[in-house]
């Protein structure tokens, strides 16, 4: 069955049949379009480019492949933990956003190398330039002293002569010392001009592990920062707490407010977020679509608790654009401490199973899962 009578089952949006020409139509050009989009991102994949953001060079076509194949038929999208439906339904917001940006992220990377190359050219050239005026400079006070040498030795006077001479080497040692005075000066603008570059690709590269509707850390930053807490937690023994969170209902706010009000509600989550896990050791990312995670370095969960209870507060002050006073958000939250011997996986299986039972209890509450030590130790043994 066509794209359109598969999402209204054969019928127009009032139950009426359609009339078969127009529904032919619609269907026709319905499936022309998601053949087309499936298309357009599987080539966005075939011919693309690094970025340079860290991740390896094969996720991005990975990434489309899987997309072009949840366009075209709901397929599940693995690399961005995309669950497939039974109905075929596609999780556009996910697409959509995934698109913006990576968009975003070639742009100021394309933006950056630009700037880059043309400053490194004119730096180079300039400098050849600077290095052909005194090595002219220093050819013509050498030859300038020897032709004086020539003529004092002709004189055949020996005063003369060594008189002439002192002068040549004082003059040519005073020449190569400014030369050599003026090639560290340079050199030393040119290391100033390449740490310069070092932290124009710093700040690039932390545009790029930003998710740009929230401003929170993206996934790929967060995959790298949750390895990194484990290093440190093994090393230093610190406790760490991991809380992932979802916002209860979110698609209903999507479909019944637009999808502007769902962007609004999103960036006012990860705004509470911001507010609530204010230490600069706090790292709170967009995990993808409607979740956020966290993780809290060098702090026990009983302390998480106290924070999380401050982000539900903020979470009660947050408005759904567009929507009857009254209705409120809510976000479901599970956190647990990471323990000695636990994986990225264990911790994300652990977290995501307290998020269910937040989803379980009635939702918008936050729960906690206690690590089952033996089997993680057994897992790691
Ligand atoms: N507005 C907007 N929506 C998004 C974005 N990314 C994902 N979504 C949508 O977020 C919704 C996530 O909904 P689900 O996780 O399926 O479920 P839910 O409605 O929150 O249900 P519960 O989690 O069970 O309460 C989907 O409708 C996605 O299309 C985005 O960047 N902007």
């Amino acid at each position: 069955m066509g794209f359109v009578n598969k999402l209204m089952g054969g019928r127009k949006g009032n139950g009426e049949d359609l009339p078969s020409a127009t529904a032919s139509f619609a269907t026709n050009t319905a499936d022309g379009a998601i053949d087309t989009l499936g298309t357009i991102v599987r080539t966005m994949g075939e011919i693309s480019f690094d970025i340079d953001d860290g991740a390896p060079e094969e996720l991005f076509p990975t990434q489309c492949t899987e997309l072009a194949c949840h366009v075209e038929n709901g397929a599940p999208v693995p690399s961005l933990d995309i669950a497939g439906s039974n109905d075929g339904e596609r999780r556009w917001g996910h697409v959509r956003r995934f698109y913006i940006d990576r968009r975003q992220s070639e742009r100021d990377f394309v933006n950056s190398r630009m700037a880059d190359y043309r400053g490194v050219v004119e730096d180079l050239v300039g400098g050849l330039r600077e290095i052909a005026q005194r090595d002219r400079e220093t050819e013509f006070c050498i030859n300038r002293n020897l032709k004086s040498v020539e003529a004092a030795v002709a004189t055949g006077l020996l005063p003369e002569i060594k008189a002439t001479l002192n002068q040549t080497i004082r003059n040519i040692a005073e020449s190569l010392a400014q030369q050599k005075q003026d090639y560290e000066k340079r050199i030393s603008e040119m290391n100033q001009r390449m740490s310069s570059l070092r932290q124009d690709l710093l700040s690039v590269r932390e545009k790029m592990s930003r998710d740009s509707l929230t401003g929170a850390f993206n996934r790929g930053a967060f995959d790298q920062a949750i390895i990194h807490c484990l290093n440190i937690n093994f090393i230093l023994n610190q406790p760490v707490t991991v809380i992932l969170l979802d916002i209860d209902h979110f698609k209903t706010v999507n479909d019944t407010y637009g999808h502007a009000a769902g962007d609004e509600v999103l960036r006012s989550v990860g705004d509470a977020l911001a507010r609530s896990f204010i230490r600069k050791t706090d790292f709170v990312a967009r995990y993808g679509g409607d979740e956020f995670a966290v993780i809290l370095a060098d702090t026990t969960a009983a302390n998480s608790a106290t924070l999380l209870s401050r982000f539900y507060e903020y979470v009660g002050e947050i408005t759904v654009p567009y929507a009857p006073d009254g209705v409120r958000l809510g976000c479901s939250s599970g956190y647990t401490e990471v323990i000695p011997g636990d994986t990225v996986e264990s911790i994300i299986k652990r977290v995501d199973s307290a998020l269910y039972a937040a989803k379980d209890a009635g939702r918008n509450c936050y729960k906690y899962a206690e690590a089952e030590v033996e089997t993680i130790a057994a897992k790691s043994a």
